[in-house]
């Protein structure tokens, strides 16, 4: 953890304040979380549904604040996020810590009075489970850091859910299951390609501590049962063949771009680097299953 001497420094703007909470990552976890809701069996009040997806907008956004609060260090030694608010001195890292604090104290208080205990209760675990599990105790430390801490990416479709229900069951348990093994291949092939940068952070991932020729196996091995669980949902009579359909051609598409990945590195003729081609699709991946996930159950109910 960084200790900066900051002197005085002008007052952060509302931007920064934004750029603390990773609003483009937050976008699919919101999204995810959404979706979780929408797809549970029982509708929810519209304003309630509102303030549920507000609370994990906030309590994400409030998690990626801390994350930075803690990591100041790690950033402005990495190209990719040296112009953060903290690495860059726009901002004091005593703001930070207060606005995290506050916002992740806010969005749970607010989830559990207006909406109801359980989705309270996995967003405090989600955040905690980013902040300190992830953040503090595993990045630093072990290359499996992603596979174990990336499970907080994983819990808003069950926040979504548990918003609408009260409860949590086999569906979103499922989903939680395909974001938390879809972490591995979507993050192990951005960090094929900013290898460096993390080298140069000391931050020990998986490319840097075991190899290329590892990570690309990690890649290719995580993507089987994420293939699987993301397709079970169908035969297992959670969700109508819309899904189904949708949920086989696009893993079937995702587990093609990953067996590249894990079977050779860039040629000559390739467009873009397969990690990179990989990257990018694993997040339009993500969208448009959860998207049919929505459609399904809307047009099946
Ligand atoms: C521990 C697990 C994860 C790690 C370490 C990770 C890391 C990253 C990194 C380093 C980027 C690069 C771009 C940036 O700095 O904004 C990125 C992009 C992104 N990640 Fe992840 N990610 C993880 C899990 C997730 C999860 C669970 C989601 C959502 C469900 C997600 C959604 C995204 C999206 C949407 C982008 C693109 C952002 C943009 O367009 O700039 N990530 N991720
Ligand atoms: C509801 C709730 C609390 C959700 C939590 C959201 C969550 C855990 C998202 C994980 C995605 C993410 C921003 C990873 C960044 O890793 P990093 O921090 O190592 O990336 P960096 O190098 O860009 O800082």
């Amino acid at each position: 953890m960084m200790t900066v001497a900051t002197p005085l420094l002008p007052p952060a703007d509302w931007r920064d304040f934004l750029a603390l909470t990773k609003p483009r990552v937050m976008t699919l976890v919101v999204f995810t979380g959404l979706c979780g809701m929408l797809a549970a069996p029982v509708g929810i009040h519209p304003v309630l549904g509102f303030t549920a997806i507000l609370c994990i907008a906030l309590g994400a956004g409030a998690a990626g604040a801390l994350n930075q609060w803690y990591e100041a260090d790690i950033d402005a030694k990495m190209r990719r996020t040296q112009k953060r608010p903290l690495p860059d001195g726009r901002m004091d890292r005593e703001s930070a810590l207060h606005f995290g604090v506050g916002l992740a104290a806010f969005s749970v208080i607010l989830m559990y009075f207006a909406v109801n205990f359980a989705a309270a209760a996995i967003l405090t675990v989600s955040i905690l489970f980013y902040v300190l599990i992830y953040t503090v105790w595993l990045k630093r430390r072990t290359p499996q850091n992603i596979v174990i801490g990336g499970a907080a990416g994983a819990f808003p479709p069950l926040i979504g859910w548990a918003a609408a229900t009260g409860e949590v069951a086999l569906l979103p348990l499922l989903l939680f299951g395909l974001v938390f093994l879809w972490t591995p291949p979507h993050f192990w092939a951005l960090a094929l390609f900013v290898k460096t940068d993390y080298a140069n952070a000391g931050v020990p991932m998986l490319p840097v501590v075991a190899g290329e020729r590892v990570t690309r196996r990690q890649i290719g091995l995580y993507t089987i049962p994420m293939a699987l669980v993301a397709v079970l949902p169908w035969p297992l009579g959670l969700t109508g063949p819309l899904y189904g359909g949708v949920a086989t051609v696009t893993t079937a598409i995702f587990a093609a771009l990953a067996l590249v990945v894990a079977t050779r590195t860039t040629r000559p003729d390739d467009m873009m680097k397969p990690e990179k081609r990989l990257f990018s699709y694993s997040i339009l991946y993500l969208f448009v299953v959860f998207g049919a996930l929505v459609v399904d159950r809307w047009v099946f109910a």
